[in-house]
């Protein structure tokens, strides 16, 4: 019998593979272990956050899985593909960085990049590019300063352009870096609005990496934790509750549900020592 995978029969598995699996994933840096043993599978449609203190590792996740960062042990599969630059598989909303009002650059340019720009300069204009940029600024309600330079725009409308043009290419997974720091609640909200919509609409998978989760609470599917070198997933109410916080963080730690809203006390502002992760075995799902 025939066993080699015609493409085909390929193309099938990868149509149905989850947005994103990660097997047995570790990252050091020297001798600190940020997270090891990391098995993870998001499937289309499912929006995960991705929460822990500051220097936990989550940036450094965003880069494993955008093919930026080499893991230690382990591996990633976007959509069924190792991650590679220039694959639309992967949109990336990266954290906020101060933007020039003299950057030449309009919104639909900015734009645009999410199309071309791994490749060398500005894509060739056609009507199926403009389509493209159109609709998505669209979706984003970008269109009214859509000729602006991005510089000019507040820090909300500058965010909806970077998830715009993260968007643009129809990813199959987004990956947010905190994508709502420094915005005001309304913004937040439109911003968090956003996101969910693509991913109802379009099946994308959410990777959202954020400090507070009351914004995204009402579409959170599972939180993926990262402390000490150790880690949980799974729902809300799995993972967000005293007990697991303080076993992972390994001090007393109070997570109150109120209101609809979760508030936790006693966290430490950056990520525990690391000779806790280094004696960590690795985290629990
Ligand atoms: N290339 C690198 N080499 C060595 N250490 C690094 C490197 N990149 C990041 N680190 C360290 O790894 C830790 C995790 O960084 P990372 O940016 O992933 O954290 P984070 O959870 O995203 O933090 P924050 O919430 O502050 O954005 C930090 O202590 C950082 O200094």
């Amino acid at each position: 019998m025939n066993t080699r995978t015609t493409p085909a029969v390929s193309a099938v598995a990868h149509a149905s593979a989850p947005a994103l699996a990660l097997r047995d994933a570790s990252l050091r840096y020297g001798r600190r272990c940020l997270w090891s043993g990391l098995n993870l599978q998001v499937e289309p449609g499912e929006f995960l956050a991705v929460l822990g203190a500051n220097g936990s590792g989550k940036t450094s996740l965003l880069r494993a899985i955008l093919g930026l960062q080499r893991l230690d042990t382990g591996t990633v599969l976007v959509a069924g593909h190792p991650p590679r630059r220039g694959r639309d598989d992967i949109g990336y909303v990266p954290q906020q960085r101060h933007v020039d009002p003299l950057v030449p650059l309009r919104v639909r340019d900015v734009v645009g990049q999410g199309l071309d720009g791994h490749r060398w300069g500005i894509g060739w204009p056609g009507p199926g590019r403009r389509r493209k940029i159109e609709a998505v600024l669209d979706a984003v309600g970008a269109t009214p300063f859509a000729d602006m330079p991005i510089g000019l725009l507040s820090g909300g409308e500058q965010q909806r352009v970077r998830i715009a043009q993260a968007l643009v290419a129809d990813p199959k997974l987004l990956l947010c870096d905190e994508p709502l720091l420094s915005l005001d609640m309304r913004s937040q909200r439109t911003v968090t609005a956003l996101v969910d919509r693509r991913r109802r609409t379009s099946d994308t998978a959410v990777v959202f990496v954020t400090h507070e989760i009351n914004p995204v609470l009402p579409y959170v599917d599972r939180v993926l934790y990262l402390a000490s070198g150790q880690f949980r997933v799974g729902s809300v109410e799995q993972v967000l509750n005293s007990a697991t916080l303080s076993e992972l963080y390994g001090m007393p730690i109070d997570v109150i549900h109120t209101g609809g809203r979760i508030v936790v006390a006693g966290l430490p502002e950056t990520a525990p020592d690391a000779d806790h992760a280094l004696a960590a075995a690795g985290g629990a799902a």
